[in-house]
């Protein structure tokens, strides 16, 4: 039973009422028992109000928009084009703006994908660094390692910091989302309570950047997990992070 503390919970600036913990008969449940933790002690997104899409349902055309919309951004961002082709260009992007605009998904809502190696994983859908329908994100695809989760990101000009660097919040965000899927997958998923991240060494653009996330150890609700950023094979960045599960027992 999640605990009735969590039955309103915060994401971003929308209050999401969750009225009911998650039913025995729920069929989502029996999707679950692919993770070592006993299916009952998983949240169900749709428990909290959050509706979920299986991350195979992604129609392949939204996916190749969100490819496209991606290459458009960095276009732009590195752009030197006449003043007269960004007028025209600007028109069409405004005018392909609206034909796709339907109006925003629920916030919150949740994405569900099976990993590599049969794991299933819940994000939300427009996640920045992870999100397979958010065109700003990288995306980071992780993967399921001994202890946590493990991918690989090469990021543009879009992620610049410092000249041919990535910027540090980012690198900052890709380990925060290591080390939160880490924790949601080898336990159950929770928030980030506290992330301390030591940059090493200059992380570059352009680089297949490999990025880790692994759990140390769990006390209770807490799970402490290190992460780690590396570039041709040295480590750029490390972290070590405080997750909190979402409560599960009433209290
Ligand atoms: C349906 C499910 C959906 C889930 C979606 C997941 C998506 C994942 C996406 C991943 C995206 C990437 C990730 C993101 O981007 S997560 C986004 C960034 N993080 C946040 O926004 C979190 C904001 N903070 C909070 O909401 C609360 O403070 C949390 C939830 C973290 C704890 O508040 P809560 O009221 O629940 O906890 P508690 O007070 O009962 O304490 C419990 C225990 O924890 C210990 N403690 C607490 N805080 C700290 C601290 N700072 N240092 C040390 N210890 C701390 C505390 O002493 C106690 O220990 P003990 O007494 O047991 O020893």
């Amino acid at each position: 039973m999640v605990s009735p503390k969590y039955h309103r919970v915060e994401f971003g600036s929308t209050l999401v009422r969750a009225l009911h913990g998650p039913t025995t008969t729920d069929p989502y449940e029996e999707h679950m028992t692919v993770n070592t933790q006993p299916v009952a002690d998983r949240p169900d997104p749709r428990a909290f109000g959050l509706p979920v899409v299986e991350q195979d349902q992604i129609p392949d055309e939204l996916r190749s928009l969100v490819a496209g919309v991606r290459s458009l951004v960095e276009a732009v961002a590195d752009t030197e084009a006449d003043p007269a082709t960004l007028a025209e260009v600007d028109e069409t992007v405004r005018a392909l703006t609206d034909r796709i605009a339907t109006g925003p998904r629920q916030v919150g809502t949740m994405v569900r994908r099976t990993m590599a190696d049969g794991t299933d994983e819940l994000g939300t859908i427009t996640n920045i660094v992870a999100g397979p329908t958010n065109p700003a994100a990288p995306p980071l695809e992780l993967e399921r390692v001994e202890g946590g989760v493990q991918g690989t990101v090469t990021l543009s000009t879009t992620y610049q910091g410092p000249p041919g660097l990535v910027h540090g919040g980012w690198i900052a965000a890709l380990l925060d989302q290591a080390v939160g899927s880490a924790s949601g997958v080898e336990t159950s998923p929770g928030l980030t309570a506290k992330l301390e991240v030591n940059y090493r060494n200059p992380t570059p653009l352009f680089t297949p950047l490999e990025v880790t996330g692994k759990v140390v150890r769990t006390e209770r609700r807490k799970v402490y997990v290190s992460g780690w950023i590396r570039a041709n094979g040295q480590v750029t960045a490390e972290a070590e992070a405080l997750m909190i599960r979402v409560p599960m027992e009433e209290g």
